[in-house]
């Protein structure tokens, strides 16, 4: 096998298993997450692979070769930690160049490199500026360029967004993603945000009290979540199925698709509303039966789908004769675009759903809403 390849790893701390045993490869050129919840192992497996920790059993080996009698700074491996750790006496360039210097590489040739680096992680001539005047995402920049400078075999990176406010931590993993795949550096991940690992990795590997529990690539995890609690931590509402078993809501399982009786608060007439829409919410509003509205997007989108297309009724508890799904409405949202509201159904609670466009549904409204399964995992 050539790349990394870890088999049977554990991990102990003074009797605690941080790592109960672990198998796990990564190909050359591969980009893979270790994505779990707080100490569930994750840095403890990161900090064995980079020899900062010993294994109690089991070997980390590198293209066939075992590299437990191989020390840290001999195993060729880069790191980047969450807090980029710069040396602060020194500028953007001299952080950059710092591996570089010692390997002894010669100065016009650590020059070029530090260029190219800049270049590639988006901060071309900040060669100069001290890094105490950089950003938060700046500053991460500069480090991970620091940590690819010396041309690592493999890349090691401990949660290195976490310190990042939210829509920098999106820019900067999807930067990440681009700028690993160019340099071409095989690299392990340390996450506890799903988001960041499907959007960083090409495989990710989830952990759960210092075990693997699946691997996958992002689109196999997300259509088939190993079980309840991998499902949970991938984001999906799990609630009990009909008849037994259970599913997985995803943030768009549930639509609003009409209001069933609008005595509830906020949002706009609901009268005004259907009467903005036109024939379109009124057909709608119509194939409801219910002296409802429909409610739907600038197009009428909730309206277009018949509020009749079925859904999967027979996994659906709580649900209409007709497969749809009613509930009350217990707070309403706007986020992005979309009215999110929250529904509280008989058989499931309270659960997240979305209606197309702006909606006018208030708290209390009774509503009718259908289940995509296109947005369900069964599990
Ligand atoms: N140096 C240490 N000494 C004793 N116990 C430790 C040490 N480092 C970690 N642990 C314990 O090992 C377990 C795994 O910790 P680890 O840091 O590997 O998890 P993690 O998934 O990376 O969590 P986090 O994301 O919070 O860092 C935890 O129970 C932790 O308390």
């Amino acid at each position: 096998m050539s790349g990394l390849s870890v088999a049977g790893a554990v991990v102990t701390y003074a009797g605690t298993t941080a790592v109960a045993g672990v198998d796990l490869d990564v190909a050359v050129g591969e980009v893979v997450a270790l994505l779990g919840p707080s100490g569930c192992g994750k840095s403890s497996l990161l900090r064995a692979v980079a020899g900062l920790e010993p294994l109690t059993a089991g070997r980390v080996a590198w293209d066939g070769a075992d590299l437990r009698d191989v020390p840290v700074h001999r195993r060729g491996f880069g790191l980047m930690f969450q807090d980029g750790q710069l040396f602060t006496h020194r500028d953007v360039a001299g952080n950059v160049a710092y591996g570089l210097e010692m390997a002894r590489v010669p100065a016009a040739e650590r020059r070029d490199r530090v260029d190219e680096l800049l270049e590639l992680v988006g901060l071309a001539g900040y060669q100069r500026r001290p890094v105490v005047t950089l950003s938060g995402g700046e500053q991460q920049r500069v480090a991970l360029a620091r940590s690819l400078a010396p041309r690592p075999r493999l890349l090691l990176l401990d949660e290195p967004l976490s310190a990042l406010d939210r829509s920098l931590r999106e820019r900067l993993a999807s930067d990440l993603h681009d700028i690993l795949r160019r340099a071409g550096t095989t690299s392990l991940y340390v996450t506890h945000d799903h988001d960041e690992a499907f959007t960083v990795a090409d495989r990710v590997a989830v952990m759960r009290a210092g075990e693997l529990v699946q691997v996958g690539r992002p689109a196999e995890l997300w259509a088939a979540p190993a079980d309840a609690d991998v499902a949970a931590f991938l984001g999906y509402r799990v609630v009990a199925a009909h008849g037994g078993g259970r599913l997985g809501l995803g943030p768009r399982a549930l639509e609003v698709v009409g209001v069933v009786a609008g005595d509830g608060v906020g949002g706009e007439s609901a009268d005004g509303w259907a009467d903005a829409l036109g024939g379109g919410a009124g057909a709608s509003a119509e194939a409801a039966g219910s002296g409802g509205h429909g409610v739907g997007g600038e197009a009428s989108e909730g309206a277009a789908r018949s509020p009749r297309t079925p859904a999967p009724s027979a996994e659906a508890p709580g649900s209409g004769g007709d497969g749809d799904l009613t509930g009350r409405v217990t707070a309403v949202g706007f986020s992005r675009g979309r009215t999110t509201v929250m529904v509280d159904l008989p058989d499931w609670g309270e659960q997240r759903a979305v209606a197309a466009g702006i909606a006018a549904i208030g708290t209390g409204d009774l509503v009718r809403l259908r289940l995509d399964p296109a947005g369900v995992v069964a599990l």
